[in-house]
């Protein structure tokens, strides 16, 4: 997407053919800052730490990892450490692990020679073929926006609730919940939207916000717990949200908070949409509240709110007792009745094991 004049993806490979650069997300909104990652630790630690993060582009990044590692040493062995390093670095996203088994098994087959170059052609296949899951995500996603449009007066914006940041910067490029509202922008249709702040990374108040002042797409920004509020009120229209990993039955796991969100439109009648790229599906996990690992990150990140100091200098600053501690669940899971639909690339699935087979067939 477009900052500034300039055109970027989230994650690009370097003219030296082996580095690749990513916007080190961290130090947005107040420093637009990029990276380069040149070793296997170094994409481990974007990955872990969050200078990138988003599952797609989580996935991405991974990928270009196994080719960095390919570069250094081709082996069998060193296919299945990196494999390993990386796929721990966090739990729950299931596109980071898609990814890394997307490599393994693509490059398994090809001689040692062969692999770093196959390798870092693979990662950059995965990373285009995000941006068209994407835009595809997009168009699926603008026809629900276009009804909703049909049924407000001329010129009233359609007003949609996110949560966290299923942007461009989640993805390589366009992201999954932000695609259908960049092309509804595009289309002239009038959108409004309401970004949640997303404690306590606060991926809204510093990304989403973000990239929709970038893109002159009218929002607002809320604290978390605006959302049922504003929904009572009839001031929401439909909430879209990105996702971690759905499962084959449609259980959602996203942002914690997430749930939250469902339950609230659930009980104001409400839409409640998840943008969906289908390597984000594991069609191995049927109960999402039993079966997927939550990432339980550091209290520090509840304790500590990171921000522009005075002086200008981008700092964290305590809001909570030395002696109080944090508990911080990364991500939560929304049931599969409290979705309305599930915006793929193929179209919109209903939140069922018959919903998603309708649509990949090739997974019954
Ligand atoms: C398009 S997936 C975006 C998804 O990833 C975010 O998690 P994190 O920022 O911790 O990587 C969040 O759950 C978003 O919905």
């Amino acid at each position: 997407m477009k900052v500034g004049e300039k055109h970027y993806h989230t994650i690009w490979l370097n003219a030296d053919g082996r580095s690749v650069d990513i916007i080190d997300q961290r130090w947005l909104p107040h420093e637009f800052r990029i990276v380069t990652l040149k070793t296997v630790a170094d994409v481990a630690v974007a990955i872990r730490d969050m200078w990138v993060r988003g599952a797609p582009l989580i996935g991405v990044t991974a990928a270009y990892g196994v080719a960095i590692a390919m570069a250094d040493d081709p082996s069998d062995r060193h296919l299945d450490a990196v494999w390993e390093e990386l796929n721990e670095t966090r739990p729950t996203a299931i596109n980071l692990r898609w990814a890394l088994e997307a490599m393994r098994q693509f490059l398994r087959p090809l001689s040692v020679d062969d692999r770093a170059e196959a390798a870092y052609r693979r990662a950059g296949e995965i990373a285009e073929e995000d941006v068209q899951l994407n835009r595809a995500i997009g168009a699926n996603g603008l026809k629900i926006i276009r009804e909703i449009a049909a049924t407000k007066k001329p010129g009233e914006p359609v007003n949609i609730l996110t949560h966290c940041n299923a942007g461009w910067l989640a993805t390589v490029d366009y992201g999954t919940a932000t695609a259908p509202i960049y092309m509804a922008t595009e289309a002239g249709i009038p959108v409004h939207v309401y970004v949640d702040e997303t404690r306590p990374r606060n991926q809204g108040a510093q990304l989403t916000a973000w990239e929709l002042n970038g893109h002159g797409v009218p929002h607002t920004l809320i604290v978390d717990n605006a959302g049922g509020h504003l929904m009572q009120h009839g001031a929401v229209d439909m909430v879209i949200v990105g996702t971690d990993r759905t499962t084959a039955n449609g259980d959602v796991c996203n942002k914690i908070g997430t749930y939250l969100k469902a339950l609230a439109a659930s009980d104001n009648d409400v839409p409640f949409y998840v943008a969906l790229p289908s390597p984000t599906i594991d069609w191995t996990v049927k109960d999402g509240v039993k079966e997927i690992p939550i990432e339980e990150r550091t209290g520090d990140e509840v304790s500590f709110v990171q921000g522009r100091g005075p002086d200008g200098a981008i700092i964290s600053v305590r809001v909570s007792p030395e002696g109080s501690p944090s508990a911080n669940p990364a991500f939560d899971v929304t049931p599969a009745r409290l979705i309305t639909g599930l915006i793929t690339e193929r179209g919109v699935a209903t939140a069922s094991p018959q919903g998603l087979k309708a649509l990949f067939p090739e997974r019954s």
